[in-house]
């Protein structure tokens, strides 16, 4: 696909084009992220999949614009976010979110559940939005009920305060959540809940989802697309099945197979 038909192409909701992040390091330049380019679709989950140190999160960071990159574009519903000022970058960051993989050291241990979920109202000045009957929804919609509003995040199992968190992510009505390794911190059950959730989430609110894991069943489970990272170079990309069905890349088939196990999931 060339860059022009990218460009035109109203289906793409995120673009990644030669993204390259380097740090430096002892004297030297370490390149971490080199040359990286994917599309993600509008409603579709992307999995970026690879081995610990690969440099997924740097990718992740660097589409939401939360790092810079040393050089590449990402382009998100047509407009090159490396190229927009601040004030125009706050628009567009309450239309992408992150849950992170621990989901208690996300959550500030000192707020209620009720502070947490009205932070992202207050942060963009629409505190009036977080009323209680609003939130006592957010909670519904995760699963977690009304009385959770007054306690705190340690009286909460790992499951919950995930719940929690995608709760919070939402509470912005974004179109576009990177899941930053969501279940990992999880037990295999718990974690499968976890993500029931989050499908159900998304075909009710039409989510675009770039889904970050070290395993490979999960992501066939959850992905349409996968990109398959190796020390900072994506060396895989293409429609998931095909992918986990027929593996190209040496590498990729050695993720599989030191995965074989396919987590039981019910829909
Ligand atoms: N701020 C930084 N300064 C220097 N090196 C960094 C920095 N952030 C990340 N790195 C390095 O970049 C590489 C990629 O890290 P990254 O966290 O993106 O990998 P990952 O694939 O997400 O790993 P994991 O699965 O363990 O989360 C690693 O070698 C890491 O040490």
């Amino acid at each position: 696909m060339s860059t022009d038909a990218i460009a035109t192409d109203p289906g793409l909701l995120v673009e990644a084009r030669g993204l390259v992040k380097e740090y430096a390091r002892g004297g030297d330049t370490v390149r971490v992220v080199d040359d990286v380019s994917f599309a993600i679709r509008r409603g579709e989950t992307m999995g970026l999949v690879g081995e610990s140190g690969s440099g997924k999160s740097t990718v992740a960071r660097m589409l939401l614009r939360l790092i810079e990159p040393t050089a590449g574009v990402v382009r998100y519903d047509g407009v090159e976010l490396l190229a927009i000022g601040s004030r125009d970058m706050r628009g567009m960051r309450r239309r992408m979110q992150i849950v992170f993989q621990d989901p208690y050291a996300a959550l500030n241990p000192r707020m209620k559940v009720r502070e947490i979920l009205a932070e992202p109202f207050a942060i963009h000045g629409e505190q009036h939005s977080a009323t209680k009957d609003h939130l006592e929804v957010m909670l519904r919609e995760v699963g977690l009920d009304a009385s959770a509003l007054e306690r705190y995040p340690h009286e909460f199992s790992g499951g919950q305060r995930q719940r929690i968190n995608i709760a919070r992510a939402l509470a912005l009505r974004p179109e576009f959540l990177v899941l930053d390794e969501p279940v990992s911190a999880l037990d295999v059950s718990v974690g499968a809940q976890v993500v029931n959730l989050l499908r159900e989430l998304q075909r009710k609110y039409g989510l675009t989802y770039l889904f970050i894991s070290h395993s490979m069943p999960l992501v066939r489970y959850l992905c349409d697309r996968v990109a398959v990272m190796q020390r900072g170079r994506v060396v895989e990309y293409g429609d998931c099945e095909k992918v986990c069905e027929a593996p190209r890349d040496e590498y990729t088939r050695g993720l599989i197979a030191a995965t074989p196990e396919m987590p039981v999931f019910s829909d």
